[in-house]
C-alpha cells in the first residue's frame, strides 16, 4: 500500500514596511488565510524599501509588527529582509524562504496598489515562479490582474479599511489620536518612543 502522502504546509508572506503596522494590515492578513485555508502568515518588515523616503528604523518597525501580531496564533514575524541587509527585494524575500521551506507552497499577499507595481519589481517574472501572490482590495485603488500572470495571481476582496501607514504618522504628528487604526500596543509603542512627531 502506498504510504499517505504528506500535505504541504501554506504559508502566506505579508511584506511591507510597516511604519507603523496597522489594522488593514492585520485584516488583509487574516482573511487571506482563512480564504486560502494557510497554515500560517509571516509578516516580513523590510529592511531597506528602496522605494520609500524617511523610513523609521528597522528595528522599531520590527517590533511594532511583533506587538501587533503577538496575540494571534497563526501569524509570525521574520528578520529575513531586515538581517540581509541592503535594499529589499521581494525576489530575495522569496529565495530564501523557498530554501528555508522547500516542502511549502507560499502566497505572497499584496495590497492592490502594491500589486499594480510588481511587474516593476526586479526579475519580476521569477516571482511568480517561487509564489503565488494574492492581491487584496484596498480603498481608492482599484483591483485588477491587469498585465500579471493571471494563473499566478488571485483577487480577494477584503473588509474595506481605509487605513494607511502615511495617514497613521501624519496623524500622531498632528497629535490626532490612533487608537483603532493600529493595535493598541502599536499605539502604546508608537508613544514610548515618540515616534512620528515631527514627520508626515
Ligand atoms: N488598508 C489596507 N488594506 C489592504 N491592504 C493594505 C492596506 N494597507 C496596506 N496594505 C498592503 O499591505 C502591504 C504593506 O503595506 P505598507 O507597509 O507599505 O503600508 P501602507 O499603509 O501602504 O504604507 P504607506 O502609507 O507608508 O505607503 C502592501 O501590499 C499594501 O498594499
Ligand atoms: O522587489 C521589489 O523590487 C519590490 C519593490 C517594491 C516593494 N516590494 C515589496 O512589496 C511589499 C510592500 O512594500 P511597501 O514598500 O509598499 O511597504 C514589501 O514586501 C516590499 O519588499 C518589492
Amino acid at each position: 500500500m502506498a504510504a499517505p502522502t504528506q500535505k504541504r504546509a501554506r504559508i502566506g508572506v505579508m511584506g511591507g514596511t510597516f511604519d507603523p503596522i496597522h489594522n488593514g494590515h492585520l485584516v488583509a492578513a487574516s482573511e487571506v488565510r482563512r480564504h486560502f485555508d494557510l497554515d500560517e502568515v509571516v509578516f516580513v518588515p523590510t529592511g531597506e524599501p528602496y522605494q520609500k523616503r524617511d523610513v523609521s528604523a528597522p528595528e522599531h518597525r520590527y517590533l511594532m509588527t511583533v506587538i501587533a501580531t503577538a496575540s494571534n496564533p497563526d501569524f509570525t514575524v521574520s528578520r529575513i529582509d531586515i538581517d540581509r541587509g541592503g535594499p529589499t527585494y521581494t525576489i530575495d524575500t522569496l529565495r530564501e524562504l523557498r530554501r528555508a521551506r522547500p516542502d511549502a507552497e507560499l502566497f505572497f499577499i499584496s495590497g492592490a496598489d502594491a500589486v499594480a507595481q510588481i511587474l516593476d519589481w526586479k526579475d519580476a517574472h521569477e516571482l511568480f515562479t517561487l509564489a503565488h501572490f494574492v492581491a487584496v482590495s484596498r480603498p481608492g485603488h482599484p483591483l485588477t490582474v491587469s498585465g500579471l500572470p493571471e494563473e499566478h495571481v488571485s483577487l480577494l476582496e477584503v473588509p474595506a479599511l481605509a487605513i494607511s501607514s502615511t495617514d497613521c504618522r501624519s496623524r500622531v504628528s498632528r497629535d490626532f489620536p490612533v487608537w483603532y487604526l493600529v493595535p493598541d500596543g502599536v499605539v502604546q509603542y508608537i508613544s514610548k518612543y515618540h515616534l512620528y512627531r515631527s514627520s508626515t
